[in-house]
């Protein structure tokens, strides 16, 4: 064929290729608005979007530009030089800046921008998925550790000489009713000469540590509980990997946070942090074996009884300051460890009753824990856990599963065939599903289930599920219509380094595009309509979450306070950023 002529083309343009005005354009964009306005009716959103006052809708469009403009300046590629060398520190040489780089390098950045300030203040409602252990910032803990009467140090497994050997040792730092060892091993901790197994005290071992004294002493132990920067960022080390580091932390956090007066200053802290991060409730799930000790006790309790008793206690104290009056309280989520042989587990569940039965209002459910990959799976789990809900029933308990499943890469595996089960167990919320998205049938069975994902992108991404928060799935899930809220998972270990959840909901905010700040408030009256306040029969559980705000019960009015809430904080937007970056409602796309 020739090419078409000038005068042809000219002709053909004015007589024959239609306008965007034509009909038949203006009818196919019609369709084509209205499939997509079908598709986000789906949404796990939509109804809050539509529902949202016009000041929320103000509040929605600013966040947006805010977004926008710190989108363009802060997280680019080529940012400016300004930037680029006044904040070197923060990052490797030639590292690039975008909202999906690596969490742990963006860390420092995020907390400076306009955004940071205001998902600080968003009112974040329940945070559902956190494991005990790690929910506090190190930091605090050690010091806490240093000023406690006793406290001592010790490698149950290989020496301590030597940097090597220090990152490998099985340390474990306790209180010791004697007070720890000889002068001798406190000379000989560090060196060759060090008789595994001897205790020192904390402060004879922080003065004679090696490289730096009691600073270094303190930089080593955090460095034991918590995952570095490199951990984090060598993302040639796979799940499996990272996750030996991840168990160690957990098992040198646990030796010194299971001591009474350790756990009373860990409450304190934990509540504080919350509450300032605008969290007003918490289900923790926590696995501590039998090694709780009371204050001057070396000796284990033999039950955990002393532990729920002193949880109880410090809630009550926090709950009557100031500070904590807005603060709704804690559950907890008891939990086994999924790799555990038979009896460990029964055991496990069977002091899982007993707690309930001297503790029954805090503690809200059974889980099972540890990596899915590795672990036993839910399906190999069922006679355990067709025994526990009979005893369950045999002793009139309510104690409703809260499951882990698919928190894996796998497809058709045994970890990501956990959703199956733990969705047919009757689950009320799910652990992660990081691998839901692959399962169509089940997506619809959670949605007519009305159960909840409990999704901790960070964790995710620390723990090599992802590479990046851009490239997490859970944005496909509630574009369809799945009900969803996020937690921080082991804030402590993970890098976010305190328990407040504004890191989590700051990259979903920064990194998926469809959220925004309307997205970001129904992530967090989610959490309030899932959060287990008080046991429920399963029909009462329901019913509950189908009638949220409009209900008659405890949910309906932690609700109805939390709506209040976000207005206050929406009216804070407003004001506070309403003349910068314009005040009306039309942009940002709050009704996506
Ligand atoms: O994201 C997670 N998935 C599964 N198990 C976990 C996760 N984070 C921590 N733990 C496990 O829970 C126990 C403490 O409660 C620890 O054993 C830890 O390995």
């Amino acid at each position: 064929m020739p090419p078409i002529s000038d005068p042809d083309y000219a002709a053909l343009i004015a007589e024959e290729v239609p306008t965007p005005s034509d009909p038949v354009i203006k009818q196919f964009l019609a369709a084509r608005d209205a499939l997509r306005d079908e598709e986000q009716r789906q949404r796990s959103d939509h109804s809050f979007r539509h529902s949202l006052s016009p000041l929320a809708r103000r509040a929605h469009a600013i966040v947006a530009r805010i977004r926008d403009q710190e989108h363009k300046t802060i997280w680019t590629p080529d940012l400016d030089e300004t930037l680029a060398t006044t904040k070197s520190e923060e990052r490797p040489a030639g590292m690039t800046v975008h909202p999906g780089m690596a969490f742990s390098l963006a860390k420092g950045l995020m907390e400076g921008t306009k955004l940071w300030g205001i998902v600080r203040r968003l009112p974040k409602g329940g945070l559902l998925h956190a494991h005990l252990d790690a929910m506090v910032d190190v930091d605090h803990l050690l010091e806490v550790v240093m000023r406690t009467k006793g406290m001592c140090v010790a490698s149950l497994e290989g020496r301590m000489d030597g940097e090597e050997a220090r990152r490998r040792a099985d340390v474990q730092v306790k209180f010791r009713g004697d007070g720890g060892g000889t002068d001798e091993a406190a000379g000989g901790l560090w060196t060759g000469g060090y008789k595994v197994g001897e205790w020192v005290g904390v402060e004879e071992a922080a003065e004679g540590f090696p490289e730096g004294g009691r600073e270094g002493f303190l930089r080593w132990l955090k460095s034991r509980c918590v995952l570095s920067r490199t951990d984090a960022v060598e993302q040639h080390h796979g799940p499996d990997e990272i996750w030996k580091k991840f168990i160690g932390c957990f098992r040198v956090l646990g030796s010194f946070l299971h001591y009474e007066p350790i756990w009373r200053a860990f409450l304190r802290r934990l509540m504080t942090l919350l509450v300032e991060d605008g969290v007003s409730w918490v289900e923790i799930r926590f696995a501590w074996p039998l090694d709780y000790c009371r204050e001057g006790s070396d000796v284990p309790e033999p039950d955990y009884d002393h532990m729920f008793t002193v949880l109880s206690e410090e809630l009550d104290r926090f709950r009557a300051t100031p500070e904590g009056a807005s603060f709704w309280g804690i559950r907890m989520i008891w939990t086994s460890i999924r790799s555990g042989p038979t009896r460990s587990i029964i055991q496990s569940m069977d002091d899982c009753i007993a707690t309930k039965l001297s503790h029954p209002t805090l503690l809200s459910g059974y889980d099972l824990v540890g990596l899915e990959d590795g672990g036993r799976p839910l399906s190999s789990l069922l006679p355990e856990l067709f025994w526990f809900r009979k005893q369950c029933a045999l002793e009139d308990v309510t104690i409703p599963l809260f499951l882990h499943a698919g928190e894996t890469l796998g497809d058709g595996t045994e970890a990501d065939g956990n959703l199956y089960d733990a969705v047919l167990l009757g689950t009320r919320r799910i652990g992660h599903a990081f691998s839901l998205y692959k399962h169509p049938r089940l997506v619809e069975a959670v949605k007519d289930r009305r159960v909840l994902v409990e999704s901790c992108p960070i964790s995710n991404e620390m723990l090599r599920l992802t590479g990046s928060i851009m490239q997490h799935p859970l944005p496909a899930l509630l574009a369809r219509g799945v009900a969803c809220a996020l937690c921080n998972d082991d804030p402590a270990i993970l890098g976010q380094d305190t328990a407040g959840m504004t890191h989590d909901f700051w990259q979903a905010l920064q990194g998926w595009e469809n959220l925004g700040l309307a997205g970001l408030g129904s992530l967090a009256e989610n959490s309030v309509r899932w959060a287990a306040f008080e046991d429920q029969t399963a029909e009462e559980w329901t019913k509950d979450i189908k009638e949220a705000s409009m209900g008659s019960g405890i949910k309906a009015k932690r609700l109805q306070e939390w709506a209040v809430a976000w207005e206050r904080f929406c009216l804070w937007i407003v004001t506070e950023y309403g003349e910068e970056y314009g005040d009306d409602e039309d942009e940002g796309g709050a009704s996506t």
